[in-house]
């Protein structure tokens, strides 16, 4: 039984005139232990996907379609209430606005013990002890669990925050950029630790960045995300070595690899479509150097790979399309 299941969802805002569909028919699986990247441009619904799964959308926000299944319940029936006990103990949920969320009146040491003692029962000296622990783990030194949240600078807060996220051993944390306020180096650092520690009680975490650098460098699987769709999802070997999606090739081309020969670096001309009209065909089709007549009929159909799945229309002819995804003239406005 996977940890995280999540079959056919689909997310639709209300608008004043209509209505958008930021999540279509998303199904993807998280088993303990995973690290999802899920990555994609800005406005794709990687956010709207992520509160979807632990029950915070907007109120004009609603799951129209599917199921959030986490460890054999079905989330998104959940009351308001019973989603709350689940959160900070079971899934954890870490966002950049998440460092506002400290309590100005309370020392910041206080306030991660609290969640310890409250839920777990953890005896006051012990909760403390773990504290000291994660400081440690994310780059504080221990005497700041003392300091006020207003001492702290913007990176600390965000620290402070990612420790707590941590302090009751959730079997799952989704984290929403979590470390892009932090330097790079920082923020390799910081995700590895946390990834070290997740391996030590067999954790998983959703990883939602737009930088496919960070997932090659700390995730298991990744949901390449674009225009409201996974487009492309598998193993991250798979995916980042052997891309089957040109969004996803193009998304290889347009980072710097961590590892190996520098190389030229290309951009994906043009912007995501408007989710607020309908899409016909391909939503990629725009931008796409490989675009046919055919990516602009109907529904594309779902290509199953080993442990993944992608959607082109021209998947038959990927080894070739890869060939040509490497030269950077292919990408040159089309
Ligand atoms: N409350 C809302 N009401 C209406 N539309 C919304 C709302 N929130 C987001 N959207 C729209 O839903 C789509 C997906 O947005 P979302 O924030 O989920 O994307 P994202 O990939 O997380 O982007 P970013 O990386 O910028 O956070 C966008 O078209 C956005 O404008």
């Amino acid at each position: 039984m996977a940890l995280l299941d999540l079959k056919n969802l689909s997310i639709e805002y209300k608008l004043s005139d209509g209505k958008l569909k930021a999540v279509d028919d998303v199904s993807l699986t998280i088993d303990n232990g995973d690290i999802l990247g899920l990555v994609g441009e800005s406005g794709c619904g990687k956010s709207t996907l992520i509160k979807g799964i632990i029950n915070l959308l907007p109120s004009n926000g609603k799951v129209t379609e599917g199921e959030v299944v986490f460890n054999d319940e079905v989330l998104n029936k959940l009351s308001v209430e019973d989603m709350r006990k689940k959160r900070w103990k079971e899934i954890s949920l870490i966002t950049q606005s998440a460092m506002n969320s400290l309590n100005p009146v309370y020392k910041v040491g206080k306030q991660i013990i609290e969640p310890m003692i409250e839920h777990d029962k953890t005896p006051k000296d012990e909760a403390m002890k773990k504290a000291e622990q994660l400081f440690e783990l994310v780059g504080l030194e221990k005497g700041r669990l003392q300091d006020y949240p207003h001492q702290y600078s913007g990176g600390m807060k965000q620290r402070a925050i990612i420790a707590m996220s941590l302090a009751l051993d959730p079997k799952l944390i989704i984290a929403d950029e979590p470390t892009t306020a932090l330097d790079v180096i920082v923020q390799s650092q910081i995700l590895e630790r946390i990834n070290m520690l997740l391996n030590q009680y067999d954790g998983s975490m959703i990883l939602v960045t737009h930088d496919i650098s960070v997932v090659a460098q700390t995730c298991t699987k990744v949901a390449v995300m674009y225009g409201g769709k996974i487009i492309e999802y598998g193993d991250v070997n798979q995916v980042l070595k052997r891309p089957n999606h040109p969004y996803t090739m193009g998304l290889k081309n347009a980072f710097p690899s961590l590892v190996g020969d520098k190389k030229e670096l290309i951009s994906i001309e043009g912007t995501p479509p408007d989710l607020s009209k309908e899409i016909i065909g391909c939503r990629f089709a725009e931008r796409c150097p490989f675009v046919q007549g055919k990516c602009r009929k109907g529904e594309i159909k779902k290509t199953s790979v080993k442990n993944g799945y992608f959607y082109c229309a021209r998947a038959e002819e990927r080894d070739e399309l890869m060939k040509q995804a490497d030269i950077p003239s292919t990408w040159e406005s089309n």
